[in-house]
């Protein structure tokens, strides 16, 4: 779904309201005039309930207040964006913060990618300055704007790199030492840039591929880059993304065990190319390779996958509250992985509807840091639906684990033996992430190798 397709000027409005309800009101009012057969008070209704059990509320300022109806038709979705200047009072706010723009968001039933959507638009409006830029914008028209441009896709302006002579220089060396090691891919650390990256005359037939944590819309990025990887990870390191990057590549398709890929990277934001490595995959992930090479359980989907490695990684480099915090997430087998689990607490998620406690929904990054401070493990179905937290793993444990690692390492790996999952753990004492499958475990990320930039 291209994002600026859901947003119309007719739907940007000054808000004169005081308090939420009446705000949506306004919203909604601009919203479905065209729409004859929705109503109002059934709309409103839906967006307050989700708003009672689940606040919306972003941080910076900003909600973004969700409802899935039958909108009838081909439409999807309908985005309207009050602006406050005043600000309004909600419930989800810090005592000294109000809302000053709120998103809302009606999705028909039928959407597929729904919570794609959602987090999509959630990562563009969690940003501070962006925020800023929409706030202190002199007119809607300039507000309608800006956020048509970002929703466009944060590629809108992309810099060719091969403007000075040493990326020029980069780029070609890149492309010898792939030739020359056979590389089959040459896989280009996009963050380097500010704004976007283009190789500009790429001449190599070896087929490219781009890994940044910015949202790229593949279509804009086709004919540029054979494939994109979106990673989240706020390292400022050449090459921190490279392990994430390869995984979330592997399950994809995008990559192969067998593949040797040649990697093109700087430091983030330095606009320059100064690094390039040649990885054989198979050998950098060698402890995963045992007779079975699928590295995702059958019920897992990808973007799930991603998405639990986003969130650990982040946990990991942030930590709750200036503290680091260690956790466990237990992903796919339900069946076989519930039988091997005991409750250490009430279940945080009980009656939750299963979207609201989807990992895929952006609103639970926040709920799963929040509950990660809970002993015990996150079980995570497929699909992404959070089934628990504070969970016991009673499997066996019969694993060697390296020195220093405990409990909850053990218990990951155990599960990972008993059962097809795939479980991941983050070390409250070292910030390590680390990946388990079949008992084999890989370390997504090392000690204290992560900074938040
Ligand atoms: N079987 C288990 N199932 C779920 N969680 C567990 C299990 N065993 C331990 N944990 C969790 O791991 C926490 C830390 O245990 P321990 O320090 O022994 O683990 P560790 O592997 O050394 O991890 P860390 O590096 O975070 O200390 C416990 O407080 C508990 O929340």
């Amino acid at each position: 779904m291209r994002l600026e397709k859901i947003i119309a000027r007719s739907r940007i409005v000054e808000l004169g309201s005081p308090d939420i309800t009446s705000a949506l009101e306004e919203l909604l009012e601009v919203s479905i005039n065209r729409f004859p057969n929705l109503k109002q008070d059934v709309l409103l209704k839906g967006l307050l309930q989700r708003e009672s059990t689940m606040t919306t509320y972003l941080g910076n300022g900003v909600a973004l207040p969700h409802v899935r109806v039958k909108l009838g038709g081909e439409r999807r979705y309908i985005l309207a964006v009050g602006r406050s200047v005043a600000g309004i009072r909600h419930d989800g706010t810090k005592a000294d913060e109000a809302i000053n723009l709120i998103f809302m968001l009606l999705a028909d039933d039928r959407a597929r990618d729904y919570l794609q959507v959602l987090a999509a638009l959630a990562r563009i409006i969690d940003d501070a300055d962006f925020v800023k830029t929409l706030l202190t914008a002199p007119k809607l028209d300039d507000v309608y704007e800006r956020l048509y441009s970002a929703f466009g896709g944060m590629t809108a302006r992309p810099v060719q790199v091969q403007q000075n002579s040493m990326n020029r220089t980069m780029i070609a060396e890149a492309e010898r030492v792939a030739k020359g090691t056979a590389c089959g891919m040459i896989m280009v650390f996009g963050d380097t840039f500010n704004s976007g990256v283009e190789l500009g005359h790429w001449s190599s037939k070896i087929k490219s591929l781009l890994v940044t944590r910015n949202l790229v819309d593949s279509s804009q990025a086709q004919g540029k880059f054979a494939e994109v990887i979106q990673v989240r990870s706020f390292s400022s390191q050449r090459l921190a993304q490279l392990r994430s990057a390869i995984v979330v590549g592997l399950t994809r398709g995008i990559i192969s065990f067998d593949d040797r890929i040649c990697c093109l990277a700087g430091l983030t934001g330095n606009n320059q190319f100064d690094t390039i490595v040649v990885v054989d995959v198979g050998r950098e992930f060698q402890t995963l390779l045992t007779q079975n090479t699928d590295l995702l359980p059958d019920d897992v989907k990808p973007e799930v996958f991603e998405r639990v490695i986003a969130v650990a990684s982040e946990l990991a480099i942030e930590g709750r509250e200036g503290k680091p915090v260690g956790s466990l997430f237990v992903l796919g087998d339900n069946a076989h992985v519930e039988k091997l689990t005991k409750p250490l607490v009430l279940n945080p998620f009980y009656g939750y509807k299963e979207e609201d406690r989807n990992i895929l929904n952006p609103f639970m990054d926040e709920t799963i840091k929040e509950f990660s401070s809970i002993d015990g493990a996150f079980v995570i179905r497929g699909d992404g639906v959070v089934i628990s937290a504070g969970s016991l793993i009673q499997a066996a444990d019969s694993h060697a684990l390296p020195g220093g690692l405990g409990a909850r390492h053990s218990a990951a790996a155990a599960i990972s033996v008993a059962t097809n999952c795939i479980s991941i753990a983050i070390s409250s004492s070292t910030g390590q992430v680390t990946l388990f499958r079949r008992g084999v475990m890989l370390t997504l990320m090392e000690k204290g190798k992560m900074a938040k930039v």
